[in-house]
C-alpha cells in the first residue's frame, strides 16, 4: 500500500488515521512508522516514558508538525495540505486541553468559556462578545456541567488549579469539537482532582460523542475511563490494548529506568 496517499474520502469514519507516519527534528526521527486508527467516540490514553514522543504524536495529529514520511489524516483531512476553509474547519472541530495556562488571565470566566464559540462566530460577533457576552446561557449551562455555575464572572486567578481546568473543560463543552486532544491535562493536579478532570473529559466524550485522546502520566487514572491505551517507546508504537490488559511486566518493559522512580510498581495491575 502506498502510505503517502490515503484517500481522505474513503475513510471519513476515522477521526484519527495515521499510516507509517514519521516526524523528524533536525534529521533525527522522534516518531517512526506510526500506524494507528482511532474510531469515533473512542477514548484513548497515550502513555510512555519521558521523550517517547507522546507530545509529538499530539502535534502530528493536530497538524502542527508535518509527517516526514507516511501520512496523517485528522477528521478526514490530510494534515500536509491544510489551508483556507479546511484549516478553519479543523480548528473548529479540534479541541485542546493542556497541563496549565488554558485560560486567558485578563478575561473573566464567561469570556474564557465563550472562547470555545470563536470558530463558530463571525469576527464581528466575537468582538461584540468581549463587550456584551453572547450566549451567556450557553456558558452558564456548560459551567453547571462542571459544577462552577457560580464562577461565571470570576477571573482565572481567583480559581484553584482544578477549577481552572474545569473551566477549560466547560470551554470544550461550548466548542462542541469532534476530537479533543488533551496533553497531560492533570499533571499539575493531585490524584483526586486529576480523577475529577479525567472523569469530566470522559463524560464529555460519552455524552457528546466526542473522540478523546489523552496524554497521561498518571497511570492510576487509566482503569475505568479509557477504551484503549497506546504505549510509545523510543518514538515507536510499543504496545496497545485495553487498560485491563496492562501488567507490571509491560510497565517494566515500557518505562525501563523510570519504572522505579515513577513508583509504577505501586499501580494496581496484574503481574
Ligand atoms: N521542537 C523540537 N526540536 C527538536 N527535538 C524535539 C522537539 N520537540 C521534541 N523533541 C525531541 O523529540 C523527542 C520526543 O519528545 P516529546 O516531547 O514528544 O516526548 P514526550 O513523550 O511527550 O516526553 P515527556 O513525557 O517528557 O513530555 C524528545 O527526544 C525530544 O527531545
Amino acid at each position: 500500500m502506498n502510505t503517502d496517499s490515503i484517500d481522505a474520502q474513503a475513510v471519513p469514519e476515522h477521526p484519527v488515521r495515521l499510516q507509517g507516519a514519521a516526524i523528524a527534528y533536525g534529521g533525527q526521527r522522534v516518531l517512526d512508522d506510526i500506524s494507528l486508527d482511532i474510531a469515533p467516540g473512542e477514548r484513548v490514553a497515550v502513555i510512555g516514558p519521558s521523550g517517547a514522543g507522546k507530545t509529538t504524536l499530539f502535534r502530528l495529529i493536530a497538524g502542527l508538525v508535518k509527517p516526514a514520511a507516511g501520512c496523517a489524516l485528522t477528521l478526514g483531512e490530510d494534515t500536509r495540505r491544510l489551508r483556507g476553509r479546511r484549516l478553519a474547519r479543523l480548528r473548529r472541530e479540534l479541541g485542546f486541553l493542556y497541563q496549565q495556562d488554558n485560560l486567558i488571565p485578563q478575561l473573566r470566566v464567561v469570556h474564557n468559556v465563550l472562547m470555545g464559540r470563536l470558530g463558530h462566530w463571525s469576527l464581528a460577533r466575537a468582538l461584540l462578545s468581549l463587550l456584551w457576552p453572547q450566549q451567556i446561557e450557553r456558558a452558564r449551562a456548560a459551567l453547571a456541567r462542571v459544577e462552577l455555575a457560580d464562577k461565571l464572572w470570576a477571573l482565572p486567578d481567583e480559581l484553584s488549579g482544578g477549577q481552572q481546568q474545569r473551566v477549560a473543560v466547560a470551554r470544550l463543552i461550548v466548542q462542541q469539537p469532534r476530537l479533543v486532544l488533551a496533553d497531560e491535562p492533570v499533571s499539575a493536579l493531585d490524584l483526586r482532582l486529576g480523577r475529577e478532570i479525567i472523569g469530566l473529559l470522559c463524560q464529555l466524550a460519552q455524552r457528546d460523542g466526542v473522540t478523546l485522546v489523552v496524554n497521561l502520566h498518571t497511570l492510576d487514572l487509566l482503569q475505568g475511563h479509557f477504551d484503549r491505551v497506546i504505549a510509545l517507546r523510543g518514538g515507536r508504537l510499543f504496545w496497545q490494548g485495553e487498560p485491563a490488559q496492562i501488567t507490571q511486566h509491560l510497565l517494566r518493559e515500557l518505562y525501563g529506568a523510570e519504572y522505579r522512580a515513577l513508583h509504577l510498581d505501586e499501580i494496581e495491575v496484574q503481574e
